[in-house]
């Protein structure tokens, strides 16, 4: 008898829970369907494949579109495919699998369809989460239209969000501009997003082929039937990523310095959680807010953002959590918090299907929201060009500011430690986001995009929404209504590294300084220079100097660290989101004025492939009122 099949093609979903994809394909309406093939492709325009045995290629490298990074760095290759393989082992322990392959989505979905059909068995529907990017929306009609070929429905589930685009107060094209007041309407609703989804309690078998002489089609196979396992496809994985400085890094495994030691999947989601919202008395989210600016260590945010990104938990089941931690705590300024974060997720998930393609703009958003501004900003001499600083042209590449930034030697530590933090553990607080992107673009004035690609390459939990809306938003072509906002990053380095304990563990050439000068190590008499910092390890001067940081060369007062941001202290107390969802007043708890609303190496390092790259990009492509990057171009 035929088997009845529908097919699960996976992305940026992988997990078992809240999963709409598998949990259709158990439910009612497809009590008719007797097998489900769960199916996740690496696709080639998003990661490289060029190191798997006799691939391939169709399209060009895996790079990203200006200054030709690798689109997918060693620390994300890694969490992803632990993620890949964490879901597949758990599909297999309840009696299904996962069949992996690599290619280009719509091609590898469509020959597995049709192999489907010649082997006589039945393929109605085909399930796949929606995405609203340029290059996944063109995917989404490619598959559609090759599926209609085959007489294949294409049904997509839109999960991705916290609040479902059917439950928003408004159209989604209709969405406030500007954070804060879209959070409040958000937050008048009567549930923060709809109950989570169980895992399905049976799963249906796996649709084996035919006969093994005859697997599914599509380069895998061998690697399927050699049974090669997590470490084999990570090698081909990262194999063309050789020369990067990242790749060295992280080569030996996880960074042990790092803030975010976790491997990919649900697996580690679930234990994370379990950790974060409900191990002790009370749990670390009981300090989430005073914490969360935090810099060491991996317990002063939720570090849910990689799984997140993935999909391997989703936000409803983080916000389940939260509603179980308060029914036996009661809710708090810092549960009230974590929501707060989790909307500023959604806003820019939302905001990036509003504005389109504006997400990757040198304009921005403020082409459709302040076009006058926007003309200004996109003007040739606004951004500076990266090779036409003045100052440099005259040095070596290494010299450069761009590649300086990229490199962690700016000469400014704050800066530089959370460079380095990025480059060797593809992680980075929210609040050194924020300053590196503030340096790179408002004390540098250089090309927001360089630094959005720099991120896109390197961080483990990379989302294109979250990623170019906050960089736009600190660059100030965004949505921030303060677009002139620009951090110092002396004093902030003072606030939130008060003793030098972050730089210190990731500049450790910095190690000896006295901490009164650990933040601006070029006030130093030469002598002391010398007598702290080995020779050539550290830039004798900054890449720049602005005045407005001498004021903070000498720390006065008390440090912030474990208080909150001055900011965020309560002015004009706000609706508590309290168990289950509800909105209500309390005086005790509050949010924030619209001004809180922030979204939140050595000189010796081996010279990278990566900044060759940029310094060949930065020749040719120019910039100032381009807007070549209006489409992130499909391969
Ligand atoms: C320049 C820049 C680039 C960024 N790029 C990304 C990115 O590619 N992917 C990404 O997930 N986040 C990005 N962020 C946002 C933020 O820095 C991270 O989400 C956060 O640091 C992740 O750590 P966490 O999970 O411990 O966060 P927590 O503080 O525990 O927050 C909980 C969750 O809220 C969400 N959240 C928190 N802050 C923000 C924010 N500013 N914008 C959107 N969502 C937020 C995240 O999903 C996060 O997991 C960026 C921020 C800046 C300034």
């Amino acid at each position: 008898m035929a088997r009845k099949i529908v097919l699960t093609l996976h992305r940026n979903d992988l997990r078992l829970s809240d999963n709409e994809l598998l949990h259709a394909a158990h439910d009612q309406h497809h009590k008719d369907v007797t097998h489900v093939l769960p199916l996740y492709v690496y696709d080639e325009r998003f990661i490289e494949l060029s190191g798997l045995p006799g691939y391939e290629r169709q399209g060009p490298e895996a790079r990203t579109r200006l200054c030709k990074f690798w689109r997918t760095g060693a620390f994300r290759a890694r969490f992803l495919t632990e993620g890949v393989f964490d879901m597949r082992n758990s599909l297999k322990q309840r009696g299904s699998d996962m069949l992996l392959r690599f290619g280009k989505m719509e091609d590898v979905t469509t020959d597995i369809v049709r192999a489907i059909k010649d082997n006589g068995d039945e393929i109605e529907e085909v399930f796949f989460q929606k995405e609203y990017y340029t290059e996944e929306l063109t995917i989404e009609r490619n598959l559609r239209a090759a599926l209609k070929k085959v007489g294949v429905k294409l049904v997509m589930f839109d999960q991705v969000p916290l609040i479902h685009v059917d439950d928003l107060p408004f159209a989604p094209e209709d969405m406030p501009d500007v954070f804060t007041p879209f959070r409040k309407r958000i937050e008048n609703l009567e549930h923060l997003g709809r109950a989570p989804l169980p895992v399905p309690k049976q799963f249906k078998p796996f649709p084996r082929p035919a006969n093994d002489a005859n697997p599914w089609p599509g380069y895998g196979s061998q690697i399927e039937t050699e049974h090669r396992g997590l470490e084999d496809v990570l090698q081909y994985l990262l194999r063309p990523l050789q020369d990067t400085f990242q790749l060295r890094a992280g080569s030996e495994g996880k960074n042990q310095k790092s803030a975010f030691p976790y491997a990919g999947g649900e697996s580690a989601a679930m234990q994370r959680i379990d950790w974060y919202f409900k191990h002790g008395d009370p749990p670390p989210v009981a300090r989430y807010k005073e914490t969360r600016n935090g810099l060491l260590g991996h317990a002063y945010s939720t570090k849910l953002s990689p799984f997140l990104c993935f999909g391997m938990i989703s936000p409803r089941t983080i916000v389940r959590a939260l509603d179980e931690y308060e029914a036996k705590f009661g809710s708090t300024q810092n549960t009230y918090w974590v929501r707060f974060e989790l909307l500023w997720r959604d806003y820019f998930l939302y905001a990036a299907r509003k504005f389109g393609s504006k997400l990757f703009t040198l304009g921005g958003f403020e082409e459709v929201t302040d076009p006058k501004q926007a003309k200004q900003k996109t003007s040739p001499g606004w951004w500076k060009e990266w090779d036409q600083d003045e100052s440099l042209k005259k040095h070596s590449e290494d010299e450069q500011t761009a590649v300086r930034w990229m490199k962690g030697t700016t000469g400014v530590p704050f800066v530089d430690a959370n460079m380095a933090e990025l480059r060797e553990s593809g992680f980075m607080s929210n609040r050194g986001r924020q300053n590196v992107a503030s340096f790179l673009t408002k004390d540098c004035k250089i090309d927001w995009r360089l630094g959005a690609e720099f991120f896109e390459s390197h961080l483990i939990d990379y989302e294109p929404s979250n990623n170019w809306g906050n960089w736009q938003y600190v660059a100030g072509v965004g949505n921030d209504p303060r677009a002139s906002r620009q951090f110092n990053p002396i004093k902030q380095g003072n606030d939130y590294d008060p003793r030098g304990d972050y730089i210190r563990q990731w500049l450790p050439q910095l190690a000896e300084v006295p901490t009164n000068r650990i933040q601006c190590p070029w006030t130093l008499s030469d002598k002391d220079f010398k007598k702290y910092i080995p020779e050539g390890s550290y830039p004798k001067r900054p890449v720049l100097e602005q005045q407005t940081w001498k004021a903070h060369y000498t720390r006065r007062g008390p440090s912030k660290q474990g208080v909150p941001n001055r900011n965020e202290r309560v002015k004009n107390p706000g609706p508590l989101i309290v168990s289950g969802g509800a909105a209500r007043t309390n005086g005790q708890n509050g949010h924030s004025s619209s001004n809180n609303s922030s979204p939140r190496g050595s000189s010796e390092q081996p010279r990278d492939r990566e900044s060759r790259v940029i310094d060949k990009v930065i020749r040719k492509e120019g910039h100032g009122g381009d807007d070549s990057c209006r489409e992130r171009n499909l391969s």
